[in-house]
């Protein structure tokens, strides 16, 4: 028997994700100074979100911490042993209403080195129907992705994260599009992914999410405008002062 590709969406073994540190980080794009002089600190297996206003540079600190931004300074992801799995959902993505590929085409081209629209081997396409299981899209496989609700394609993108289970899991606003089902279907995933040590980046927009599910929340703003547990820094003076802050200007 061949062994299996995919671990399970969510696995109940233990494991401990990575610390996160980004140190005098920095990003100029043209002349606009997206983010300048951040140093912050993620603890490993904790869930930890950013908030703050649109263009104040969350996705841009992800992107850094993906490697996928020139920025200065340095962003450290230091494994407790060797380096494990990052998963990112991006922000919602568009797909052309037209296009052929089906939710089984998608996941299966992101989670196997097969060319796309071939069929999944048995134990990957397993595994696909399981995450599709654990985000509430059973029995969705064979819907074209570009014929989905706005709601469906962000949990077909969370189940993407899932695969296989991450260490390391980066979430760019996961909520957005989701009702009040995939929103519990949401926080009981990010839960369980805490409960194996996974850890977290979790950019939200939703306060009132991040004090129920966040170990710590930064509030960015072009630069760490405050960071600590919610509890204590989501105060209304801060929610006002950080979302009236203006991020960005010239250099
Ligand atoms: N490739 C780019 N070139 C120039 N400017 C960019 C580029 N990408 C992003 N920006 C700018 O960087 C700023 C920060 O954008 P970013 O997407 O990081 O913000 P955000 O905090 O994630 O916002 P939102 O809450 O709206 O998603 C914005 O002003 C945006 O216009």
């Amino acid at each position: 028997m061949n062994a299996p590709v995919l671990p399970p969406a969510v696995s109940p073994v233990a494991a401990r994700g990575p610390a996160v540190a980004f140190e005098r980080v920095s990003l100029l794009l043209g002349r606009t100074q997206i983010l300048a002089g951040i140093d912050l600190s993620i603890e490993a297996g904790t869930v930890h979100a950013i908030v703050g206003p649109n263009g104040g540079g969350k996705s841009s600190l992800v992107r850094c911490l993906l490697g996928q931004a020139p920025h200065g300074g340095t962003v450290r992801i230091d494994w407790p042993g060797a380096p494990g799995r990052i998963g990112y959902v991006p922000q919602a993505l568009e797909f052309d209403r037209g296009l052929p590929m089906t939710v089984m085409d998608f996941l299966s081209a992101l989670v196997t080195q097969r060319p796309a629209f071939l069929p999944p081997k048995a134990p990957v396409r397993a595994a696909i129907l399981a995450a599709l299981a654990e985000v509430g899209m059973e029995g969705k496989a064979g819907r074209r992705m570009g014929a989905l609700s706005g709601g469906e394609r962000q949990r077909v993108m969370l189940a993407q994260g899932l695969m296989p289970a991450p260490d390391l899991l980066v979430l760019d606003e996961p909520m957005a599009a989701l009702d009040e089902a995939g929103a519990l279907i949401f926080e009981t995933l990010v839960g369980a992914l805490a409960a194996r040590g996974t850890t977290v980046v979790w950019i939200e927009h939703d306060l009132a999410a991040v004090r129920r599910l966040a170990d710590r929340v930064t509030g960015l703003s072009r630069g760490v405008l405050f960071d600590g547990v919610p509890e204590a820094e989501l105060t209304p003076e801060r929610v006002l002062a950080l979302f009236s802050h203006r991020a960005g200007g010239a250099a």
